[in-house]
């Protein structure tokens, strides 16, 4: 008997567990550490939830208005002053062209790291803060870390696309773009994923579509339509006003992939 070699590819497991309060927390999540980037829209109503769970805060140049602006009624909180005091970045990095002046003031006199990249007109601001964890985090600690970016889509399509480029730049880091409405992750072709759905805050609609690059075959299980060694691209099929239906979704393709995820309405 001819016996072929097959190479099993190996499994990333992904979970939108922060969205839980910290409390909530599965015992057995696929990330120990988070990241959060704070971008230069509104912020997200579950705010609070992102910042209690990250152990280091960025706020892309104008990322930091939103925290001064708009902390204190997300978080309900009386004492306006005391909201700032708490919710303090320790890093705000950008070209600095859409920080206010006060604003920035403040921060630095709260103690956070004003990184000033004005001289750099050849990436974005959310870029510079990626590249700055992407340095600073070892190799055989990028599995652990999960780098959740506020603000990211519902904007100008240039910035979404942007962003987008962004999951493609920095490829072997875990990155979520998020809005109030949906997140977006990217799913490496390089291995096959488990997405864990946390059907309290997240779906059921979905959708799943190469970018760039054609798929010309994805398999996935536990979704209402799923594909079976499918062609996807754009100007032909692409998976989108999908449905998942099951706990675990699994997803093996011959290209990157972006899945994006409805949010449910939570605070
Ligand atoms: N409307 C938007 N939609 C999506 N993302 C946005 C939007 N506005 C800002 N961002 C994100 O927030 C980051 C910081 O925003 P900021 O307004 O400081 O950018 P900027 O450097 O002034 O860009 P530009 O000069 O093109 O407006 C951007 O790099 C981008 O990732
Ligand atoms: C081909 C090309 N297109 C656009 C820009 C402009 N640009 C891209 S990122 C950025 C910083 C925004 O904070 C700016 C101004 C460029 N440099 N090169």
């Amino acid at each position: 008997m001819l016996w072929r070699a097959v190479r099993s590819m190996d499994v990333i497991m992904h979970s939108s567990s922060f969205l839980l309060p910290k409390l909530y927390q599965p015992v057995n999540k696929p990330v120990k550490n988070y990241a959060l980037v704070v971008l230069n829209q509104h912020l997200p109503r579950f705010m609070p939830r992102l910042w209690d769970h990250a152990n280091l805060k960025i706020c892309a140049d104008g990322g930091a208005n939103h925290i001064f602006d708009e902390m204190y009624q997300i978080t309900n909180d009386e004492d306006k002053k005391s909201t700032r005091n708490k919710y303090v970045p320790e890093i705000i990095e950008g070209d600095m062209d859409s920080i206010r002046p006060e604003v920035k003031l403040f921060y630095s006199s709260q103690g956070s790291k004003i990184s000033d990249k004005s001289h750099n007109q050849e990436t974005t601001d959310l870029h510079k803060c990626i590249s700055r964890i992407h340095h600073c985090t070892p190799d055989d600690e990028k599995p652990n870390l999960c780098v959740l970016v506020t603000g990211a889509l519902g904007g100008r399509f240039d910035h979404e696309a942007a962003n987008i480029n962004v999951l493609y730049l920095f490829s072997d880091m875990r990155i979520v773009l998020l809005s109030d409405d949906c997140l977006i992750r990217l799913l490496p072709r390089t291995h096959r994923h488990e997405l864990y759905i946390e059907s309290s805050v997240e779906g059921p609609h979905c959708g799943l579509f190469p970018v760039g690059a054609p798929s010309t075959s994805t398999t996935t299980t536990g979704l209402k339509w799923n594909l079976s060694e499918s062609k996807m691209r754009f100007g032909s099929m692409i998976s989108t006003s999908n449905i998942v239906q099951s706990e675990k979704v699994t997803v093996e393709s011959d290209a990157d992939l972006l899945w994006t995820i409805s949010l449910r309405n939570l605070t």
